[in-house]
């Protein structure tokens, strides 16, 4: 049987400093795990416009097709700000998020014990946390038509459409009460119901589905009350359901319960393919943070991270994942922290490519 395939995009910024580090890690599983990848790397974003005057060349989005997981670093940045809106870096990554359709975005947030002094909010607050949001990730108003900029009148019009299939909450919900039923069966919904007919549909349909999974607890939340709760007491929280919109910004907002954005992974997956395995994209949360771009400041984990996810949703390797995530609580709770994570008296931080090297040597430690 040949090896599990994997396209490595490293994007923008700092994508490639951090992508650098998960290569380390696939090396580390080849050679001392016996996890064998077919491991290929193209361009997407800013370094594609480079190239090939657009975001994603169709060349690129085949192979992101043809392969069992597309792992991406980031895209964008200020050399790409006043290009079209139809080549901007962003495209590159909303097509590969469309065209594979990639519905359903897992973007856990967890708390490490050794980070809970670091968030903004108080320790016991954030200590332990551990919540799965649930974004819906090919449709809504990232995505929606009319859409563009149009001169009404003596001025100019900016639109968005906010749209939603029934088809299309269902089968986000479903992956979400899929993910409740593994975890503790609580599933809160967020939309805005009280002002917005999607909201409506999206109320209607997550409480239809709740029927087949009668051993989940649903509740329903207007989102700008969830965002007020997520730093009120987000323990009150396991799986979080919501739109593309709300899940970018409260996502965001839930990485700094976790102490810093370069701490946040996340899976985008879509439909089995023929070999089973989900259509599947890995990606920090974070973007291509220009203010640190090229200063070895960027801390890898969220990348990492995303890798293990791939360990678990794509490759059937559970036990590979939790390994690589408890190597990850290891060095943190050995002290070792990237600029980001700084604050603790007397220590220094260690750059990005030295975090990469303890996160092998802890797992190296592992064996
Ligand atoms: N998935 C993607 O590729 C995304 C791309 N972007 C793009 O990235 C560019 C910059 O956007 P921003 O709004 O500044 O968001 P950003 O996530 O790139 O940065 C926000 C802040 O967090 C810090 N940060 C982010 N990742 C970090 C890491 N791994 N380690 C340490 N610090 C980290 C940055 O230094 C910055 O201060 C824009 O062009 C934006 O469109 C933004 C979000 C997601
Ligand atoms: C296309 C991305 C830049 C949008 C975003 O911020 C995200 O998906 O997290
Ligand atoms: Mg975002």
């Amino acid at each position: 049987m040949s090896n599990p395939s994997i396209l490595i995009l490293p994007g923008d910024g700092i994508g490639p400093e951090v992508m650098a580090e998960v290569r380390k890690v696939i090396g580390w599983y080849g050679e001392k795990r016996d996890l064998q990848f077919d491991v290929s790397e193209d361009l997407v974003g800013g370094a594609a416009y480079d190239v090939h005057g657009k975001p994603l060349s169709d060349e690129t989005m085949a192979k992101a097709q043809e392969v069992d997981a597309v792992l991406l670093g980031a895209v964008g940045g200020p050399k790409y700000d006043d290009l079209d809106f139809s080549v901007k870096p962003e495209r590159g990554l909303l097509r590969l998020r469309k065209e594979m359709d990639l519905y359903s975005n897992l973007r856990p947030a967890q708390c490490f014990d050794a980070l809970a002094d670091f968030s903004s909010l108080k320790k016991d607050i954030v200590a332990g946390l551990d919540i799965m949001i649930v974004r819906e990730l090919t449709s809504g108003v990232y995505f929606g038509e009319p859409r563009g900029i149009f001169k009404e009148g003596n001025e100019r019009v900016g639109i968005n459409t906010q749209r939603y299939t029934e088809s299309e909450i269902e089968r986000a919900a479903r992956s979400a009460f899929e993910l409740a039923m593994r975890r503790n069966k609580k599933l809160c919904s967020m939309e805005k119901a009280n002002v917005m007919e999607s909201g409506i549909l999206w109320r209607e349909v997550t409480t239809r589905v709740s029927a087949d999974y009668p051993e989940v607890e649903l509740s329903h939340m207007y989102a700008d009350n969830g965002a007020m709760q997520l730093v009120r007491a987000p323990k009150q929280f396991d799986v979080i359901l919501t739109d593309n919109l709300f899940g970018d910004i409260l996502s965001d907002c839930a990485a700094m319960l976790t102490g810093s954005l370069g701490m946040l992974p996340s899976a985008s997956l879509g439909a089995p393919m023929a070999n089973g395995r989900p259509k599947a994209l890995y990606e920090p949360v974070h973007g291509s943070a220009p203010d640190i771009t090229g200063q070895g400041k960027a801390n890898p984990i969220a990348c990492i991270l995303s890798f293990a996810m791939a360990l678990r949703y794509s490759f059937d390797q559970g036990s590979e994942a939790d390994r690589l995530e408890a190597a990850v609580e290891q060095v943190l709770a050995d002290g070792h922290r990237t600029a980001d994570l700084l604050g603790e008296e007397g220590v220094s931080p260690i750059s990005t490519s030295e975090m990469g090297d303890v996160i092998v040597a802890a797992l190296d430690a592992s064996l």
